[in-house]
């Protein structure tokens, strides 16, 4: 079965795991200015809630059809990480998270905005992010592929000091497939 989404992300990752698990969508990013986590947020809690404010944004504009927006954020225990605002920033987060098993945590967000109802959902995976040497460190800092990616990784561009430890690999490139799958299963009339 295929659905037709307005897709409120402008992530190629989001975009590419649709299309590759066949569904119809459209792209319209939300443009939402991503808000700093609150002290004492939890990450579940602030994926939650960025993934419906962008889902609302598309929806107060577009009035009519069904919304999919997302978020992902990496969790070192409690402190939550962002997009790295720049590479300084990207070696901070790279080097917290070496020699851990850390959280990627997605909030995934459908929204109808002719109703206005939502579904929302919260899935959790586990990366195991191993030590770098100061070379290799250097090496994939100056590679500019932390750019846009929460935690400063991309696991899906097969860099040898990622891998996911539990749960599901969608979910770490930003949207769960499978939860989204399930979703959509168990409330049909949502789609109707
Ligand atoms: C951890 C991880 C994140 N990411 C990406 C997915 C998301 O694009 C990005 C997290 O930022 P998000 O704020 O979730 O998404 P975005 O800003 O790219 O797009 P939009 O808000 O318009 O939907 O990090 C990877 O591609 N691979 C990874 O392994």
């Amino acid at each position: 079965m295929t659905h037709t989404f307005i897709l409120a992300s402008a992530s190629p990752r989001r975009r590419q795991l649709l299309a590759e698990a066949g569904y119809s969508f459209e792209v319209d990013p939300s443009d939402l200015i991503e808000s700093e986590p609150l002290a004492g947020v939890a990450p579940a809690e602030y994926a939650a809630d960025l993934a419906w404010r962008k889902a609302r944004a598309v929806a107060d504009r577009r009035k009519t059809g069904l919304i999919l927006a997302a978020d992902t954020v990496c969790a070192v225990g409690a402190e939550i990480l962002n997009k790295p605002i720049d590479r300084d920033d990207a070696e901070r987060m790279i080097r917290l998270q070496e020699g851990h098993d850390t959280e990627v945590i997605t909030g995934l967000c459908l929204y109808r905005a002719d109703r206005p109802e939502w579904l929302g959902a919260v899935e959790i995976s586990v990366v195991r992010f191993r030590p770098l040497s100061d070379s290799e460190r250097r090496s994939y800092l100056d590679s500019g592929r932390w750019e846009g990616k929460s935690g400063g990784y991309g696991v899906q561009d097969h860099d040898p000091f990622v891998t996911v430890a539990g749960g599901s690999f969608s979910n770490v490139v930003g949207l769960p497939m499978e939860r989204l799958a399930e979703l959509l299963a168990a409330h049909p009339n949502f789609m109707k």
